[in-house]
């Protein structure tokens, strides 16, 4: 059973208590013909105002209950609704998380919308039709009891609305169904048409990029006119339908009346009693939209929980302390079936500093990614101390790896807590971070230091202090191992020279290391470099080691620096370089 189910299953108790509930209800829904049934037919006949006095004070009890348990039935739904989201939130989000990490370009928060549409279902008026239509053939039988022939006019006019109402379902759903892909596409379009608003309005892209919004807009418009049409064609004619059989009812009782088999009491309660037979199914009809909807919407995120099944929370593994080893490692984006990265392999001792070099779409970043175990591989294994990196429990993982990615991202919060990665702020260890990635005194700069507030991923910063903030927030908790993807492509000289001593720190941390840089004066500092050219290793040496033919393809990618290396700022070579070509 699906996640999704099995929530809706622990709900079960609440549905139980809905439908106990709308039985008592639906009983009471008898009062109003009853009551109707006794006036005509005793109050009338008796001339009794007594009679007429007391009936008319247990009716009014009687729908004070009714409301009462009216009140309670939508209360316990909206419970539902909110429990649902509760459970189910959680392990959504992180599906969500999950999905967006294995399809990149296509980050989403339709699954929340479709929770929404879920809950606002479950707590609506759409569901109490459901659980009203079984009481149907009660009223049926209430009615068959003052006639047959009652009975039988409501079972032909109940069988001919439900007709309708399987109609209504086969004739919309395909169309209701693909209108909703159709909005969630058009959505997800406008949403990250506004993320590059800045490039379109400079380019004068907007027209162009508008019109396919519009397309997919339009595709949706006239699917859903076609269902609505077609929805409200159905849906008035059960109405009509509906007050028809209601007054052609009274005529029959007319009719039997005349023939003395019913009293004219019987004939004005059958027509109210045929009203709330068949009120049920012409709300489902007229529901049937939200319900559709809201199925969609179930299925949708059953796909999603299914597809991302809960991790299992494996073994604490103990600390890591940083050696990272690739064996044979294949890999490509997620989605993509051709690798990008080609056996790769590389042993980094703890401590161990790194740089990867290599022209545009060699495979650097598809590395990083690989590395810290974003991206799965598709051969071969990344260990840290020895235990595959998909092994780790992330949350536990985490904390011990820092990630300065190309675009850097930052989130809605002070500085202080992107730098704490929204943990509980420790004072000392954000400055500490800060100061090691150089970038303490211009957060002292900024209006409220360290509280000053980031929105919209810190769009009031400039690139470079987003780089640096950046920088200062994958060396928080002293990680025990770094992998920066181009952590100078913004930076000034002062910036840069921030860096080079940031390296150092690290080497004196013992911090393994992978750094992705075209900078010189980085390179230099380095124990090894790996040139990567078509996702293999072209090289790896250290920088006073590298081969000719390593330091063309690096200087393919202008590296220029590379071709000028001088001996590692550390003064000796290592003897376990392996050069390759
Ligand atoms: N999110 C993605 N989805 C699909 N393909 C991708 C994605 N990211 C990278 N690629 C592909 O993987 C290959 C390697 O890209 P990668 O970003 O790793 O190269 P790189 O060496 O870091 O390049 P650059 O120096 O330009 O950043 C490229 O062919 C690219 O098209």
């Amino acid at each position: 059973m699906s996640d999704l189910g099995k929530v809706l299953r622990y709900c079960r108790r609440s549905f139980l208590y809905v439908g106990l509930f709308s039985m008592f209800i639906n009983l009471l829904m008898l009062v109003p013909p009853l009551y109707m049934l006794q006036v005509y037919d005793r109050v009338i006949t008796t001339r009794s105002e007594e009679t007429l006095l007391m009936l008319t004070l247990v009716v009014v009890f009687l729908f004070l209950v009714m409301g009462g348990l009216e009140l309670m039935r939508s209360r316990i739904l909206v419970r539902v609704g909110n429990k649902l989201d509760v459970l189910i939130s959680p392990r959504l989000y992180s599906a969500m998380f999950q999905r967006s990490l294995m399809m990149p370009g296509k980050p989403s928060a339709q699954p929340l919308n479709d929770l929404t549409t879920m809950r606002q279902f479950l707590s609506g008026n759409g569901l109490f039709a459901f659980f009203d239509a079984p009481w149907v053939p009660v009223y049926i039988a209430v009615l068959a009891l003052f006639h047959p022939l009652f009975g039988l006019f409501a079972v032909i006019a109940g069988v001919i609305l439900g007709v309708i109402a399987l109609i209504n379902e086969w004739m919309t759903r395909a169309l209701l169904s693909e209108a909703n892909g159709q909005h969630v596409a058009a959505q997800d379009l406008a949403n990250s048409n506004l993320r590059n608003a800045e490039v379109l309005h400079a380019m004068g892209m907007l027209q162009g990029i508008q019109g396919r919004w519009t397309a997919r807009h339009r595709e949706y418009l006239v699917l859903q006119s076609r269902a609505s049409d077609r929805a409200g064609l159905l849906t008035n004619t059960s109405k009509v339908l509906r007050l028809m059989f209601q007054s052609l009812i009274l005529g029959l009782g007319a009719w039997l009346v005349l023939a003395g088999d019913i009293t004219p009491g019987m004939m004005i309660a059958g027509s109210i009693l045929m009203g709330r037979a068949l009120a049920p199914i012409d709300q489902m009809i007229n529901g049937w939209k939200s319900y559709s909807g809201a199925r969609t919407a179930r299925g949708r995120l059953e796909e999603l929980l299914n597809t991302i099944p809960a991790k299992p929370a494996g073994m604490p593994l103990p600390q890591p302390r940083g050696a990272l080893t690739l064996e044979g490692v294949n890999a490509a984006p997620p989605g993509e079936r051709l690798p990008t990265l080609h056996d790769i392999n590389l042993k980094l001792a703890k401590g161990e500093q790194i740089a990867i070099v290599g022209p545009s779409a060699a495979g650097k970043s598809t590395l990083a990614r690989v590395v810290l175990g974003i991206w799965p591989t598709q051969l071969g294994h990344v260990r840290l101390d020895g235990a595959d990196i998909g092994q780790w429990d992330r949350t536990a993982l985490g904390p011990h790896l820092g990630y300065l990615p190309q675009d850097i991202e930052l989130f809605d919060g002070t500085v202080a807590d992107n730098i704490a990665r929204f943990q509980e702020v420790d004072a000392n260890a954000v400055v500490e971070a800060a100061l090691l990635a150089g970038v303490h005194s211009m957060i002292l700069r900024l209006p409220e230091g360290y509280d000053t507030w980031l929105s919209h991923g810190g769009a009031s910063l400039s690139a470079g202090q987003r780089q640096r903030i950046g920088l200062a927030r994958a060396l928080y908790g002293s990680p025990v191992m770094v992998v920066l993807d181009e952590p100078d492509a913004n930076l000034d000289e002062n910036g840069e020279s921030a860096l080079a001593e940031c390296l150092l720190q690290l080497r004196q941390h013992h911090t393994t290391t992978l750094i992705i840089t075209h900078r010189q004066h980085l390179l230099q500092q380095v124990d090894r470099i790996l040139v990567l050219r078509d996702g293999r290793v072209a090289s790896l040496a250290p920088p006073e080691r590298l081969s000719a033919v390593a330091r063309r393809t690096a200087a393919g990618n202008s590296v220029s620096g590379v071709t000028t290396l001088r001996p590692s700022a550390r003064g000796h070579s290592k003897s376990h370089e392996e050069p390759k070509s």
